[in-house]
């Protein structure tokens, strides 16, 4: 690549380096930086990466130069035959990406506020019943509540009406993210041989469509395998998308607005004059919604997890918010535009970044960025940590200070990346920000969050597809005098 970097070991690259860091693969990156520099090169197995966290030529590969770099590296085992936007490009990424934008448009949001408002509500009487002296971890309940969000607004299942049917669900996406030993295996195989996915991905699909069948048709099976959870989650959201289609609903939810985007639904019905080319097709409907299943519940459970640990450790900067909040509570206009709610969100995305690791793109035509020519097919990825913590960025009082305020400051436009940047940047993220500020409305107004013995000594970190607690969060809770 003619940059500078790490040393790369013959076949594995950089990979044992990268995966084997004390902290985890992105704190790797960012030690990396600091010996090379904001631009260098690395290799897992024998496929180099450029890794960069020079803002300006951030803005031209992600915004200016989009065109050129309208895709991102394929996940480890993805499968081929997977059709959501994560996965796609060019121009089907685009037909997708306009079919979708306005299930997120804020009229559309607005429709699930209510939704949403119920949902927290669930958890604040889950809440009600800890004792306020015993401390717990609250990352079970925060995962369940956004789990709760998701199918009620992506479905309109009712996590405590329809257990029988949200439960497994729920289990099911918390599994997607523990890897198995296999998987870790058939994972590392993917990225150290890219070559060979064919190979790596059909054992990984056949093996779980095999163990899917045994668990469900052979009797007592399901004792001794369990089943691969994706293949388990595909098939489910299909049969409920088949049921949606037979007796439809009144209610506007994602499924209904994605649905009426549907070849089918086109055909069905002769008033709607959706041009041919913005529509999505069955598998596309799946799969995206499958995707926004599992890209919508970790990252704003984890993100809400990060909030409260900050809320507990941070007394002064949570009375100031408590503060904020308590003027407009329960005007929802008012509480969505409220500015420091919104400099905290930032600040604590800023110091603890979910999702590092789909932040990237792969050049799809040769082109000059600042002293670099980059060539086609050429993987970038984003080092968000040096970003993130840089003082020229974010000074002058240290990155290293949780400082809301610093926000009020206009920051450079690729500075701050948790929700990546440009026309790919993260579609739910809107969604996001709404069920993140309703919920630490609601928990906030009801509880002053205090820290525990066990709230800085058992806070750590690991990566996987997000940057996630490994031990939870714990802390205790004292209810408000209203
Ligand atoms: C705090 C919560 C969230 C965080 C931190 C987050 C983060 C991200 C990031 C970093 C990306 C990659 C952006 C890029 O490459 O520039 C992304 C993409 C995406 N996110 Fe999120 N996300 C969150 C919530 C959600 C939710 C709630 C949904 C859906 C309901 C969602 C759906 C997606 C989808 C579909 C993509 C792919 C977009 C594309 O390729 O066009 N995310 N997200």
């Amino acid at each position: 690549m003619g940059l500078s970097g790490p040393v790369p070991r013959m076949f594995l690259g950089n990979a044992v380096e990268l995966f084997n860091h004390h902290q985890h693969p992105s704190a790797c990156l960012a030690d990396w930086t600091h010996r090379f520099g904001k631009t260098y090169g690395y290799f897992i197995g024998h496929t180099p990466i450029i890794c960069i966290s020079d803002p300006d030529m951030l803005q031209e590969i992600f915004v200016t130069k989009f065109s050129h770099f309208h895709s991102r590296r394929p996940l480890p085992l993805q499968q081929h035959d997977l059709r959501h936007l994560l996965a796609s490009t060019g121009d089907e990424w685009k037909r997708q990406r306009s079919v979708m934008q306005p299930t997120f448009s804020p009229n559309k949001l607005k429709e699930m506020r209510a939704i949403i408002d119920q949902c927290v509500t669930n958890l604040i009487e889950k809440l009600d019943e800890q004792k306020a002296e015993v401390e717990f971890d609250i990352t079970s309940l925060l995962q369940r509540m956004s789990m709760d969000i998701l199918l009620n607004c992506a479905f309109g299942i009712n996590l405590s009406k329809h257990e029988k049917l949200s439960v497994p669900f729920f289990q099911r996406c918390l599994q997607v993210f523990e890897f198995s030993f296999f998987q870790t295996i058939l994972t590392m195989c993917s990225l150290i041989v890219p070559e060979l996915d064919f190979i790596w991905v059909t054992v990984f699909k056949y093996t779980s469509i095999v163990r899917l069948w045994l668990h469900d048709h052979v009797p007592y099976m399901n004792r001794f395998i369990d089943t691969d959870p994706n293949t388990w989650l595909l098939y489910h959201v299909e049969q409920i998308i088949k049921q949606r289609r037979l007796y439809g609903n009144e209610r506007i939810d994602l499924l209904q607005s994605m649905i009426e985007a549907t070849d089918a639904s086109q055909h069905a019905s002769s008033q709607t004059s959706t041009s041919p080319k913005a529509r999505l097709n069955q598998d596309e409907l799946l799969h995206n919604i499958y995707l926004f299943l599992l890209g919508g519940y970790e990252t704003a459970a984890t993100t809400l997890a990060y909030l409260i640990f900050i809320l507990a450790t941070h007394q002064n900067e949570q009375a100031h918010l408590l503060d904020e909040i308590e003027r407009v509570y329960g005007d929802y206009d008012q509480i969505i535009k409220l500015e420091y709610l919104d400099w905290f969100i930032q600040e604590t995305l800023r110091f603890f970044p979910i999702a590092p690791f789909i932040v990237n793109r792969q050049c799809n035509k040769e082109c000059q960025i600042g002293p670099l020519k980059i060539e086609r097919g050429t993987n970038i990825t984003v080092d968000m940590y040096s970003l993130h913590y840089d003082d020229q960025l974010f000074g002058p009082v240290s990155p290293l200070k949780f400082y809301p305020e610093r926000f009020r400051n206009k920051r450079h436009a690729l500075a701050w990346l948790p929700f990546g940047a440009g026309p790919r940047n993260c579609i739910g993220m809107r969604f996001a920000m709404l069920e993140i500020k309703l919920a630490l409305v609601q928990i906030l107004h009801r509880y002053k969050i205090l820290p525990g013995e066990n709230t800085l000594s058992k806070f750590d970190v690991q990566e996987r597809f997000v940057i996630a607690p490994t031990n939870g969060i714990w802390i205790r809770i004292e209810r408000r005098e209203t």
